[in-house]
């Protein structure tokens, strides 16, 4: 297909077809609260599984506020708090008997800075695989050495397993804290500018990394740069001060968006 904006790179060819499959997380009405702040205003939206979402917007529109809905992070701060709906696997996760665990485990969460834990590159995995299972030593070095396979870094690190994850670059810092996302087995990972922090080589193996991860993963992952939006997602989401403006295929919302405000924003017009 051939791209309306010659400043963005060829859209990825190998992309699924449009067909959008079922959805892993249905937002319903959701509306979002910082205090008396209304940040998200009445968002509907399917994200698909197995596929890539990006959500993106100018800055303070709502993408991370969105984003941290999906494991309900905001639950942390006591003056934040979101109505409407969040439907994953059939279960509302607004609902304030959701087992918030359970869910962290389901929807796992990388940050833009990377984040090791100040333990061992090993620990680094095994302490969030030690909050949800049992595993023994064996299983457990199993597990890490897949997480890390997974996280495209075991060659990497596996003869210095006990070093500090600190003592990493910050790509394999980041690579680490994906592959302690993922060693506890999600069904969701979410991504919040994962490659903002990073050179333009740890960013193309990230924007790698995510492309093979969807084979295994739901991923949303927001993003300030459109280049890497159009890399990286089939499914891409554009906000505007709280509001969904427009939802649809990468391709679509890249050539031919339905909302004049989305192709302001695409070719740079705005924001
Ligand atoms: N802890 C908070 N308390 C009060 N308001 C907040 C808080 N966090 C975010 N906001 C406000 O909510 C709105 C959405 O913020 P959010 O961080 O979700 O935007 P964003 O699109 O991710 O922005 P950016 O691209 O700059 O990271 C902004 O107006 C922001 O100022």
């Amino acid at each position: 297909m051939q791209s309306k904006l010659t400043s963005l790179p060829p859209l990825d060819e190998t992309r699924p077809p449009r067909i959008q499959p079922p959805a892993k997380l249905t937002v319903r009405n959701l509306n979002f609260y910082y205090g008396k702040f209304h940040a998200l205003k009445n968002i509907n939206l399917e994200i698909p599984e197995n596929r890539v979402t990006a959500f993106i917007g100018p800055s303070g529109c709502g993408k991370s506020t969105l984003l941290r809905t999906f494991n309900r992070m905001y639950a942390l701060y006591p003056n934040q708090r979101a109505e409407g709906e969040i439907i994953l696997d059939g279960e509302n996760i607004l609902d304030p008997r959701q087992d918030l665990n359970r869910l962290r485990a389901k929807v796992g969460m990388v940050f833009q800075k990377p984040t090791p834990f100040p333990m061992s590159i090993y620990d680094n995995i095994a302490f969030g695989v030690r909050l949800y299972e049992r595993l023994s030593t064996h299983e457990m070095n199993e597990r890490v050495e897949w997480a890390l396979k997974k996280a495209a870094l075991w060659n990497e690190v596996k003869d210095k397993l006990k070093q500090s994850g600190n003592s990493l670059s910050g790509g394999q810092q980041q690579r680490l804290c994906i592959a302690r996302a993922i060693a506890v087995k999600p069904e969701v990972v979410l991504l919040d500018e994962p490659a903002s922090a990073l050179d333009p080589i740890s960013t193309a193996h990230i924007e790698e990394l995510i492309h093979e991860l969807k084979v295994d993963y739901t991923i949303v992952i927001v993003t300030h740069n459109m280049q890497q939006a159009a890399r990286v997602s089939d499914y891409t989401a554009y906000m505007y001060m709280g509001e969904l403006i427009e939802f649809g295929d990468t391709d679509t919302i890249f050539t031919t968006p339905k909302q004049k405000a989305t192709e302001d924003y695409i070719t740079g017009k705005f924001g």
